[in-house]
């Protein structure tokens, strides 16, 4: 089902509460900020070749991953929404 970035980010704020590893979100965290940092880079560099070489819909799923994770990065640096928004 779709979501919004709003709505995303607050189901992955519960998940993180709920510490259960059966999230991948709890082990992204539990990983740690230079292993995020790594998967932030890593998705950047998908939406780039989805961009020049795939199509529309799969560049719009590998930006949706990205969106994902700079998520995640957010979580652990215990960064809100309006912490972000506050300089768009
Ligand atoms: N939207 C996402 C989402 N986008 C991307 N990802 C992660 O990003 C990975 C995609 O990376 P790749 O395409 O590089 O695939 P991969 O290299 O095979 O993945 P890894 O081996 O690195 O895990 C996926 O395997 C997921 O781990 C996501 N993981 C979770 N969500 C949503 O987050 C919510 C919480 O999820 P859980 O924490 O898993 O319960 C749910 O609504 C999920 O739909």
């Amino acid at each position: 089902m779709s979501k919004t970035f709003d709505e995303l980010f607050a189901e992955l704020r519960d998940r993180a509460a709920t510490g259960q590893e059966s999230s991948g979100t709890v082990r992204a965290l539990q990983a740690g900020v230079h292993s995020i940092g790594k998967k932030v880079v890593e998705e950047a560099a998908e939406v780039w070749m989805a961009a020049e070489f795939q199509s529309k819909a799969e560049a719009a799923e590998e930006i949706s991953q990205l969106l994902y994770h700079l998520q995640v990065m957010m979580l652990a640096l215990d960064l809100d929404l309006e912490d972000v928004y506050e300089y768009l």
